[in-house]
């Protein structure tokens, strides 16, 4: 099977590397082109274009950074709307809001391709892994048409209906996680503050009611000031900003993920966009390891 890959960056690299790995032909596109170059090494081919890759491939699959980069592969020359034609499809695995997906849908249906969101839960390792949790939503044949290769990337696949509803739920599932966040940095600096081993912190969370594996993964990491980047920053606080506006439109009351998207904006300004988005801790942290 051919298909197309758009954005080889943290996520997009480790998807598309599966799919080889699991004997699908692929073909990449990324803006910055050497990152192409690990990718061919294992059997991928390039595309000079989004265009040229949705041209050769029946569909194609995008992972990028934010709605301004979803809108740009598409409509900029050159791009996904030059090549997507009666029999194709296009697959955007990017976390959007759903005005930026169903703007790319109408695009893309006008010219007769089909379209599904396909946003994930999971992050660098579950993608290296096939682990992701795949929410899509669009056009139901081309989700069809795509199980064998979210069966690759991913350990569980929900169909959620109409385009928007993908995009909907992984903003509230990442509003839900930067909130969490900010909830387990406070904890971890309180603990320390008030004179608690925060590895002794780690080991009680655990054992209870609120033990979940972003604290168990993140919790060693926070401590060592290890903030090598799984899920940047920079994009947790987009997602933050997304489901705001969702609340917004919505007239829900989100003063906690308020807050938190503050925390995240900070993290920014102190130069930490980059950075894992665990690095918010950094906001309230007093105590730094002699290590970092
Ligand atoms: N990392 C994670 O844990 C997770 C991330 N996500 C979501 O997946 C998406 C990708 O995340 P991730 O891989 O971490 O991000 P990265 O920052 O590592 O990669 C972003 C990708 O978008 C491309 N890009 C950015 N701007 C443009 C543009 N204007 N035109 C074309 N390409 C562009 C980059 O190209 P270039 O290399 O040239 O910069 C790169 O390929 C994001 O929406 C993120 O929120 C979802 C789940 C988990
Ligand atoms: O969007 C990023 C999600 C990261 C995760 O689910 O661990």
């Amino acid at each position: 099977m051919e298909v197309g890959f758009l954005g080889l960056g943290i996520m997009g690299k480790a998807m598309s590397m599966n799919l080889l790995k699991h004997g699908f032909k692929v073909t990449v596109w990324n803006r910055t082109l050497s990152k192409c170059d690990e990718l061919v090494e294992h059997g991928a081919t390039v595309g000079e274009t989004p265009a040229a890759v949705v041209k050769k491939c029946k569909y194609t699959i995008a992972m990028l950074s934010d709605p301004a980069a979803a809108l740009a592969v598409v409509f900029e020359k050159d791009g996904v709307l030059d090549g997507i034609c009666s029999g194709k499809g296009y697959i955007d695995m990017s976390t959007v809001d759903d005005e930026t997906s169903t703007k790319i849908s109408e695009a893309i249906t006008a010219k007769g391709g089909s379209f599904l969101e396909a946003p994930v839960s999971g992050s660098k390792k579950p993608a290296e892994d096939g682990q992701l949790v795949i929410l899509a939503a669009g056009e139901k044949a081309l989700y069809e048409e795509a199980i064998p290769a979210f069966d690759i990337m991913g350990k569980k696949s929900f169909f959620l209906g109409p385009v928007g509803n993908g995009a909907k739920m992984k903003l509230v599932v990442n509003m839900v996680m930067g909130s969490m966040m900010n909830a387990f940095s406070e904890g971890l600096e309180l603990a320390d503050k008030s004179g608690l081993d925060p590895q002794t912190l780690l080991a009680v969370l655990d054992l209870g009611a609120i033990s979940n594996p972003m604290f168990r993964l993140k919790g060693p990491t926070m401590i060592q000031g290890n903030y090598s980047p799984a899920f940047p920053l920079k994009h947790q606080q987009k997602d933050m900003r997304l489901a705001l506006a969702l609340g917004d439109e919505n007239a829900v009351p989100m003063p906690v993920a308020a807050a938190a998207n503050e925390a995240f904006k900070k993290a920014r300004s102190m130069g930490l966009g980059d950075k894992d988005f665990s690095a918010v801790y950094e906001t309230v942290r007093q105590f730094k390891p002699s290590s970092s």
